[in-house]
């Protein structure tokens, strides 16, 4: 576990001091129209190098998001030069007189390319989740699960711009990273391991203060309850929730907020209700759900797809589920896999 934290740690601070000077040049769209940035390479290099310095005897399992194909192209070159310089800034700090060659960075990330499975130990890594609201100046968080024999055991979730404190409805909106980064209670980073408990501290000087255990809040009805979704409606259906909230009695408007930060606020029992929707044929991906999973479970929540079969980390790289993801405290996820069943049925 100390590696894991330290590893998202590191792979934080990297990519707040991206978000900070981020510029146009820095991002490119990959095929699928995402986009990714010298951060989303760099945490991912972060990551893999502390694991793998952590334990040198074995060789790396990890099912990563990226790869270093475009990098490799002639056009990639200047990007690999400007990763490689990002990397070594971390990496000068935490190991003195370590210094990695673009040659090295690609094969680090290149470590990756693991299919996981259901057997065997495999680490399971997002470098950044919420790329869209890491370029939007929003939320985002560095992700990080180790699978044993096909279970979630172990996730670390580091959340840079999320407030310790109360989180408001505008927390997540466009331009809240100017607001809200730097601050001295922003910043979380959230961790289980399995029949451990969750546990939430401070993402930057730790030390400061002792983890402080979370769990989901105590809701069983729609009216109390604050439900999550993502800010991109294009990422998972605004239309969908909205009518499984209003099933539900749902009062509140949603908290709209990028990436996994929101498994982080369910745990915590600042939002309640965790839905995703995603399009039919987008394929989720295990590095988008497993460190939330074993957090929000440790909190003590429940996270399905929506016919309310527990997620399924041991198929390899994608997810198979049954039309979406929800996520709550047991009584109000019981009501919505009800409200699921009626309002969004199998097609
Ligand atoms: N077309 C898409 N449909 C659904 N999800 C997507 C799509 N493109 C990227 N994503 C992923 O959705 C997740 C973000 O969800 P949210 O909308 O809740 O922030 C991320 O994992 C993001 O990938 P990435 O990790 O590259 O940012
Ligand atoms: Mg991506
Ligand atoms: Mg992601
Ligand atoms: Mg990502």
């Amino acid at each position: 576990m100390a590696s894991a934290k330290e590893a998202v740690r590191l792979a934080s601070r990297l990519c707040q001091e991206v978000q900070r000077q981020l510029s146009a040049e820095e991002r490119v769209d990959k095929k699928d129209d995402s986009p990714v940035t010298v951060a989303d390479y760099g945490a991912q290099v972060v990551v893999a190098w502390t694991l793998q310095r952590a334990d040198p005897s074995t060789r790396l399992s990890m099912v990563a998001e990226e790869d270093s194909t475009e990098l490799r192209t002639p056009a990639g070159r200047p990007m690999l030069d400007r990763i490689t310089a990002l990397v070594n800034s971390v990496v000068a700090a935490a190991a003195p007189g370590e210094v990695l060659s673009p040659e090295q960075v690609l094969d680090i990330i290149d470590l990756g390319a693991s299919q996981g499975g259901p057997s065997g130990r495999h680490w399971v890594l997002d470098p950044i989740d919420g790329t869209r609201g890491f370029v939007g100046m929003r939320q985002y968080s560095v992700c990080l699960g180790m699978l044993q024999d096909g279970e979630v055991v172990l996730g670390v979730l580091g959340c840079p711009n999320l407030p310790q404190g109360p989180v408001g409805d505008d927390d997540g909106a466009t331009g809240s990273a100017q607001r809200l980064s730097g601050d001295a209670d922003v910043g979380c980073l959230f961790f289980s391991e399995r029949g451990q408990g969750a546990w939430v501290e401070p993402l930057q000087n730790a030390g400061d203060a002792a983890p402080a255990q979370v769990r989901v809040a105590e809701v069983t009805e729609g009216a109390e309850a604050r439900f999550m979704e993502s800010v991109e409606s294009r990422h998972s259906s605004h239309s969908i929730n909205a009518a499984l909230a209003r099933e539900l009695g749902v009062v509140r408007p949603p908290l709209r907020m990028d990436s996994q930060v929101k498994y982080g606020l369910l745990s915590r029992g600042c939002g309640t209700i965790f839905m995703r929707f995603p399009p039919a044929t987008y394929k989720e991906k295990i590095w988008d759900h497993a460190a939330g999973f074993v957090i929000v479970e440790e909190a003590g929540g429940r996270v399905t797809d929506a016919a309310g079969v527990r997620l399924d980390f041991s198929k390899g790289r994608f997810l198979a589920l049954d039309r979406g993801i929800i996520a709550a405290p047991p009584a109000l996820h019981e009501k919505l896999v009800a409200a699921a069943a009626k309002v969004a049925p199998k097609a």
